[in-house]
């Protein structure tokens, strides 16, 4: 692997899988990050990504260096031709240069601003250090995917799974904020590639971009998808449609347990942060049905094989 920007670039998602619960199982550390530097910049908060990645590098005996771009750093500049006479200190070009000087792999978290589509989905801050840095590139979340916290939602389904092809159901909740849709769009991605009834239930205007749900079946229909479900995977986003904006912040589609009820005993998974009794209620995150920590558990072991394959260069 030589980045890991997007789901695409992993080409035999299974054997990944598998090699992941294989480094979870053995508690595998390695020494092939040895004398290693694994550099992360974060523009936005984060404690799973963070720390998860961390742990993966070292496990993999690689130094990490950690950096939160957007208080500490300079802020930088991104369009190319730029006049710099503003508030824009320094230029990708000179900042992803100088970082590929002290790291082997660079790992960034961008969000999108959610106020203009054509510029979120351009991925200005991530495919510029794609281009300017002279190593890898990991995304850890940026304005359109989240492919690591993806990798690790299928680890999680192959690893808990009873049936072979289970019914798995990605659900819309509630949020007083507007949210990326970046989580919804790389685990409906990831879910085309498994073997899985998959269903996305959504109220009006907020489908998911069509270009990656593809022809997933779409409800607005919220207790008709929850029947029979094995796995209901929850998440707020802001609209696609009506771009980035929060049109629906009622708790009427928030997880509760009654709506637990219509499914298969459904093990619920979300990527965490939660907000509680809005988006899923404390009777449901409080149940033996929640799997999220456990699902946040995995992320080390996704980022280890990623890293990992980056390593090795396989
Ligand atoms: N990385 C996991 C989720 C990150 C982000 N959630 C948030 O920003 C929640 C913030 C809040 O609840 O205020 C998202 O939905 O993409
Ligand atoms: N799920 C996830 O990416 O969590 P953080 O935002 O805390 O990294």
């Amino acid at each position: 692997m030589n980045n890991y920007i997007t789901l695409s670039d992993i080409e035999n998602l299974q054997e990944l899988i598998d090699e992941a619960l294989q480094l979870k199982n053995k508690n595998t550390a390695g020494v092939v990050g040895k004398g290693k530097t694994l550099g992360m910049l974060f523009f936005n908060p984060s404690l799973r990504t963070r720390l998860s990645t961390e742990k993966a590098a070292k496990l993999l005996g690689m130094e990490v260096m950690v950096m939160n771009a957007d208080k500490d750093g300079w802020a930088l500049e991104f369009e190319d031709g730029a006049v710099m006479d503003s508030n824009k200190a320094e230029h990708i070009k000179e900042a992803a240069a100088v970082l590929s000087q002290y790291c082997d792999i660079i790992a960034v978290r961008a969000f999108p601003d959610l106020k203009d589509k054509e510029k979120d989905e351009a991925e200005l801050v991530l495919k510029s250090f794609q281009k300017y840095a002279s190593v890898p590139v990991i995304n850890l979340e940026s304005a359109t995917g989240h492919p690591l916290q993806a990798l690790t939602d299928a680890i999680t389904i192959s690893e808990l799974k009873t049936d072979k092809k289970p019914k798995v159901v990605l659900t819309w909740a509630p949020h007083p904020k507007a949210l990326p849709q970046s989580v919804p769009n790389s685990f409906a991605e990831v879910m085309q590639r498994l073997n899985a009834d998959f269903v996305i239930a959504n109220p009006e205007g907020y489908n998911l971009n069509p270009s990656i749900t593809k022809d997933v079946e779409v409800t607005h229909d919220q207790d008709e998808a929850l029947k029979d479900a094995d796995f209901v995977y929850v998440k707020n986003w802001s609209s696609y449609e009506q771009y980035g904006k929060a049109l629906k912040t009622d708790t009427s589609w928030t997880l509760t347990g009654d709506k637990l009820k219509k499914t298969n005993n459904a093990k619920v998974m979300h990527c965490l942060p939660v907000r509680r009794n809005m988006v899923i209620a404390d009777e449901v995150l409080d149940s033996e049905n929640s799997v999220v920590i456990h699902q946040a558990g995995n992320r080390t072991f996704a980022a280890q094989a990623v890293l990992r394959r980056i390593l090795e260069k396989k």
